[in-house]
């Protein structure tokens, strides 16, 4: 049976799930949760997703919720096709490389980059105003963040190391919206190494795909 991906495609984790799909050639079917008219909280969808968040996926039965987990487990399952060694197995140096990666992407950047969201395009979609101070703050932080991804990058051509993981690709949903139309935040190509760093992850075949729709 065809995995099932509970989301929306405008949702910035259904997209990261749906991009790690496609680097895998895993087909996948979406089946749309519209969080625009709180569909992830009826009782049908948080017997899944117990925190009434979009996405989750039924795979044959087995149901998973939390896009990072869902991307691991399909790169493990499906190791043996599409790209290679997105998540390292059997290699205690290399898994302990792709922690690190993937830790810096949960704590150094989702935080900051989801606040910048959060004030910029999310809080005026609930019809709420933008706190300039508080995205200030945020954005601060965020690009101390990346001055040191910047140093991390000048050393290694992908967070892990030299091979692309999923701890590169947990930043395409939020980092493309950070550049895209009415932030004009100039977050990535200011720093050569992040700069490099992001036109590779961003540019791939699966984001492209997935970025218009998942
Ligand atoms: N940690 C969760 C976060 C999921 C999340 O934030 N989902 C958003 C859409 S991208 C959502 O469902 N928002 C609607 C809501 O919270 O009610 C994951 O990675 O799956």
């Amino acid at each position: 049976m065809v995995l099932k991906l509970y989301g929306l495609s405008i949702s910035t984790k259904t997209r990261s799930v749906a991009q790690v799909c496609k680097e895998l050639n895993v087909p996948y079917e979406l089946v749309v949760v519209d969080i625009r008219n709180g569909e992830q909280k009826l009782p049908k969808h948080t017997q899944n997703q117990p925190f009434g968040q979009v996405p989750y996926i039924d795979d044959d039965g087995f149901v998973l919720y939390e896009s990072r987990a869902i991307a691991r487990y399909l790169a493990k399952k499906y190791a043996g096709q599409g790209t290679p060694g997105l998540i390292p197995i059997n290699d205690p140096k290399a898994e302990a490389q792709f922690e690190c990666a993937a830790s810096i992407e949960a704590f150094n950047f989702d935080p900051f980059a989801y606040g910048v969201a959060w004030e910029k395009v999310f809080k005026l979609r609930r019809g709420l105003q933008t706190d300039e101070a508080r995205m200030a703050e945020m954005l601060a932080t965020l690009n101390t963040k990346l001055d040191a991804y910047e140093v991390i990058l000048a050393k290694q051509t992908y967070l892990a190391g030299d091979n692309v993981t999923l701890a590169d690709f947990f930043h395409l949903p939020l980092g493309t919206m950070l550049e895209g139309p009415g932030f004009e935040l100039d977050i990535f190509s200011k720093r050569p190494n992040v700069s490099r760093w992001w036109k590779a992850i961003s540019t791939r075949p699966s984001w492209l795909a997935v970025k218009d729709g998942a």
